[in-house]
């Protein structure tokens, strides 16, 4: 028989990628396309949702050509998401009807804040493990219903369906057929009870969302159907997995246990701890949400959201032109022995775990005359390191573990000054797989799992294989002191909010 594959759709904030895996996880052939960022208003973000399927497609289709993989090797395909980011779409047509509003979009602030000041976050936080932010979907498909005109008697009428980026996409894969999510997606909309597995009729209530609008909740690991053949050379291969972008590089790399973590720095920064069949609730600004359905059962995962990382490198780049690529940030730092006291709070968007503060606003402090672009270099790249010790002091403590190492990747991890430093500014071992795209390779391992291409989890952990382990270097006061530096800034920033 022909060597099988599997592809793995990974579908984020700014591109789309689609990639293929051989038996021992390696990526065989892959292909990449960016799309358009709406940004009609200061502070929102929406994305074409026709122009994302399309990416898709293409991606799918350049990957194989590229492999030079023939349709009909594919066992399975996997797909994976920018979260929360959410759209409407008419049911007959098969058209959105309206952009979808993404994950960072500030559009719906005052509506959870409305919401806040009535008093809803207590029990909102109870069922569903996260925030009263406008992070999260629920905000803007009630945003959608109430600003699209007609959507709300349409969506009570049964025209109209809603979903997040995976549900879209298995949608129009299927040719319209499954209108599906996955229990990781469904755990970040703000509407999943994520004790009891269920849409939340009061949480529905609370946001005015048409039950006959959500899709049907399933396993991360399954077939839901077949893709059009005329979408993959006349092959119908199954759509066998959907997981969220973070949790599926949980899965990708091996963190299948209990107290087992990751980071992943892209534009923002995710930890994900693993904490088994229990949803552990944070006292210390984190998020308890559903890290995978497999096997008939849930797990659940703690983590930390900083909304600004790898994106601080992208404001040097193209805000203030200081490079001209994300990597020319490492020569840069390097070129200075140290930050010269300046710190960046990267608050360009509010600040999410553990403040969640969207009223507060981006700050450099500690600048002299003598302060040039290296500083500013690193300090960019360090608020990625300090944020992400914020978040691991908060995880530690609600778990009640230290952590022994922490797995990172995502494409600012690349930088090996940046690497090195967040092992010195945790303490902690910091392990780089080989294989960096571990969100592809979660979404093609829980594919995978759903056909019976690899036999379990055990199978897939023997897989993961280390590019390079950072370790910690620094001496205990200096750690320290910098670190007191951050959380001065820090406090200073949240004192100072724009009108
Ligand atoms: N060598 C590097 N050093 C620092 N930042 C980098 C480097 N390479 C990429 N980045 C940053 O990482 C981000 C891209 O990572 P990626 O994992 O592709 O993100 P996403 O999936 O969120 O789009 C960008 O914000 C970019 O500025
Ligand atoms: O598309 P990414 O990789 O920036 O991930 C976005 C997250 O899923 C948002 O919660």
């Amino acid at each position: 028989m022909d060597t099988q594959y599997i592809i793995a759709i990974d579908q984020g904030t700014t591109s789309t990628r689609s990639m293929v895996f051989d038996h021992a996880g390696a990526v065989v052939a892959q292909a990449q396309r960016e799309f358009t960022q709406h940004f009609p208003q200061p502070g929102w973000v929406e994305h074409d949702a026709e122009e994302i399927f399309t990416s898709v497609l293409l991606t799918l289709t350049e990957a194989l050509q590229r492999g030079h993989i023939d349709a009909a090797q594919v066992a399975a395909i996997g797909i994976t998401n920018q979260r929360e980011t959410v759209l409407i779409w008419d049911k007959a047509s098969g058209r959105p009807i309206h952009h979808a509003i993404v994950w960072q979009s500030r559009q719906t602030v005052s509506i959870c804040n409305a919401l806040k000041a009535a008093g809803h976050e207590p029990y909102v936080h109870a069922r569903t493990g996260l925030r009263l932010d406008a992070y999260f979907s629920a905000s803007k498909l009630q945003w959608l219903l109430e600003q699209v005109p007609g959507a709300r008697e349409r969506a009570e009428l049964g025209e109209l369906l809603c979903g997040t980026i995976d549900t879209w996409l298995v949608w129009k894969l299927s040719g319209g057929k499954v209108h599906v999510t996955d229990y990781s997606n469904a755990s970040r909309t703000l509407l999943f009870n994520i004790h009891t597995l269920q849409w939340d009729d009061e949480l529905l209530r609370l946001f005015g969302i048409p039950r006959a609008l959500l899709p049907e909740v399933r396993g991360s690991s399954e077939v839901y159907g077949h893709i059009r053949p005329e979408y993959l050379f006349g092959h119908a291969a199954p759509l066998a997995a959907i997981a969220g972008d973070q949790q599926a590089a949980l899965f990708g790399q091996g963190c299948f246990t209990p107290g087992m973590a990751k980071n992943t720095y892209g534009t923002g920064c995710f930890m994900l701890m693993h904490t088994g069949s229990k949803a552990v609730d944070s006292q210390h600004g984190l998020l308890t949400t559903i890290a995978w359905g497999l096997d008939g059962q849930v797990d659940y995962a703690l983590e930390g959201s900083v909304f600004v990382a790898g994106s601080a490198i992208q404001w040097l780049r193209d805000g203030l032109g200081l490079l001209d690529h994300a990597a020319d940030s490492e020569a840069l730092a390097a070129s200075v022995p140290d930050n010269g006291g300046v710190y960046l709070v990267p608050a360009f968007v509010g600040l999410g775990a553990p403040y969640w503060r969207s009223d507060v606003r981006a700050a450099l402090f500690g600048m002299t005359r003598g302060t040039g672009k290296g500083q500013l270099a690193r300090a960019a790249l360090e608020c990625m390191a300090y944020q992400t010790r914020d978040v691991l002091a908060a995880m530690q403590a609600d778990a009640g573990i230290a952590l022994t190492e922490l797995r990172a990747d995502g494409g600012a991890i690349a930088n090996n000054l940046l690497a090195q430093f967040q092992s010195d500014i945790l303490n902690v071992p910091l392990l780089r797989p080989r294989v960096a795209e571990t969100t592809a390779l979660g979404a093609a391992s829980l594919a995978g799992l759903a056909v019976g291409f690899w036999s379990g989890r055990d199978e897939l952990a023997r897989q993961w294989q280390l590019d390079r382990r950072f370790e910690p270097a620094m001496d205990a006061d200096e750690r320290e002191r910098l670190y007191a530096g951050w959380q001065r800034a820090v406090q200073a920033a949240l004192v100072f909010t724009p009108d």
